[in-house]
């Protein structure tokens, strides 16, 4: 087989060729603005330029114009035109821009222009996008990245953003894939030419140790819990026994009341997220109830639900009263995978007695969410933690699609070294071809028809 036409992408299966489409148009810039921006995609935006600005610029260069409608001619506003013509443009189509006055009448009274010229019509949410990644100017991952970059907001998902969106995903994927397909073709080779004696009996003796760093490469980058912890945030847990002060923490960090205190035991029941921005990055707090034997159902209820979040953090913060007594050695009464770390809380306390604790992972955050002393160490702790937790080179693999895919890949992988040997050539070949294909839904290189709205509907209209 020829293992050119496997690799090459193919997007003709997808949907019918973009050429001949409408022309899309839309306002690309945020509301309120003093600027506003208008883009155009498809065969006719050269002609919107021609009608409205009366000439098409030079290509790349803004060009100040009076833009008027194209039939009645009356003056809309003065502003700058673009000119970007296809395939060289973002979206692989003549494109064109126009940046107008960001009022609500201006706005309406160009974009109403534009729209009046034959073949055009408004851009779906994501449309340019998705035109980009039909024309293969970016893979899907690529616009993933873009979404991403649109919607961080931390420094950190920014930058792992930037990355994802100019193709670093997108290249380790199709590093691996293109890989697999040259393993798979030994393999096929042995298939082809079983019957001649100078084929390599050895192609599959060949093939395995690629194989097998391939698979160590994907075991790796699933394991490798970072993508999500920079996208979805760090998953903070307080927890503690009642009355601790966990509540009033989550609201001293978060600097606002969001969590009822009271010195009633028992108060929290419910879950209580707040998502905030530690230090550049995101993390997710979750206030929980006061662990004991409950004196309720619903209390007991509150209880079972604390401790499933808690099983699942990455972070626990174990907040103690100091005034109850000294913290205890090790944590009373919860076992987690995550790292535990002492809060010792109300210091500001007179019968408050602070005293080393050497049990924990980390034991030297004495705070008062009552005063706020010792608040801003723990906050800046908490940064460092989840900076350690993810620094290094950018992971492989950042959203559930990716892990679902690299996981499949594995999968099949998995399976063709398990019977490397009592496979026969097709079978074998099949597994890696199964596993090359998965690969290939993640950069959107083969069948991704299923993907294309869930992809591009996190987009807003313009983009
Ligand atoms: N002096 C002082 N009092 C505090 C401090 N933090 C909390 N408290 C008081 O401790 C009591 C319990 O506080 P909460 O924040 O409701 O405690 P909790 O751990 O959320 O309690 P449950 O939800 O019932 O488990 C309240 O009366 C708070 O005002 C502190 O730093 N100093
Ligand atoms: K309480
Ligand atoms: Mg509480």
């Amino acid at each position: 087989m020829d293992v050119q036409e496997k690799s090459a992408i193919d997007k003709s299966a997808i949907e019918p060729p973009v050429a001949g489409a409408d022309t899309i148009a839309a306002v690309s810039s945020g509301s309120g603005g003093a600027v506003a921006v208008i883009r155009l995609s498809g065969p006719q935006a050269g002609a919107v330029l021609v009608a409205l600005a009366g000439r098409l610029p030079e290509p790349r260069r803004a060009h100040l114009a009076r833009l008027r409608h194209p039939t009645s001619g009356e003056v809309l506003d003065q502003g700058l035109a673009l000119w970007f013509p296809g395939p060289r443009s973002a979206t692989g189509e003549d494109m064109a821009e126009l940046q107008i006055h960001g009022g609500r009448a201006v706005v309406a009274a160009v974009l109403g222009a534009v729209l009046a010229v034959p073949g055009l019509r408004p851009a779906e949410a994501g449309e340019f996008t998705r035109r980009a990644f039909l024309n293969g100017r970016m893979d899907l991952t690529e616009a993933e990245g873009l979404a991403d970059l649109i919607g961080a907001q931390t420094q950190a998902q920014r930058r792992l953003a930037f990355a994802h969106a100019f193709g670093h995903l997108g290249q380790r994927v199709e590093d691996w894939r293109r890989r697999l397909i040259r393993a798979m073709a030994l393999i096929e080779a042995g298939i082809d030419f079983a019957d001649e004696d100078d084929v390599p009996a050895g192609a599959r003796a060949l093939a395995r140790p690629e194989v097998e760093a391939l698979q160590a490469e994907l075991q790796a980058a699933l394991a490798d819990r970072r993508g999500a912890l920079v996208r979805e945030g760090a998953l903070i847990a307080i927890a503690g026994l009642p009355n601790a002060g966990k509540s009033s923490l989550i609201n001293a960090l978060a600097q606002r009341d969001i969590a009822i205190v009271s010195d009633e035991p028992g108060t929290t029941r419910d879950l209580l997220e707040v998502a905030l921005d530690l230090d550049g990055h995101k993390a997710t707090l979750v206030d929980t109830a006061g662990l004991r034997e409950a004196e309720s159902k619903v209390e007991a209820e509150g209880i079972r639900r604390a401790r499933a979040r808690i099983a699942d953090a990455d972070l626990v913060l174990w907040v103690h009263d100091l005034s109850a007594g000294p913290a205890p050695e090790a944590c009373p009464s919860i076992e987690v995978d995550a790292p535990l770390w002492l809060v010792a809380n109300k210091i500001d306390r007179a019968d408050a007695a602070p005293a080393p604790s050497a049990g924990w992972a980390v034991q030297d955050y004495n705070v008062s969410a009552a005063s706020g002393e010792g608040l801003e160490a723990l906050t800046r702790g908490i940064g460092g933690f989840i900076a350690a937790r993810t620094e290094g080179e950018h992971p492989a693999l950042i959203r559930a699609r990716h892990r679902a895919s690299a996981g499949q890949a594995a999968a099949h992988l998995a399976v063709a070294l398990g019977q490397w040997e009592r496979l026969d050539d097709e079978l074998l070949a099949e597994e890696l071809r199964l596993a090359a294909r998965a690969l290939g839904r993640m950069t959107g290189a083969i069948g991704v028809e299923d993907l294309l709205d869930v992809v591009f509907r996190e987009f807003c209209i313009g983009k």
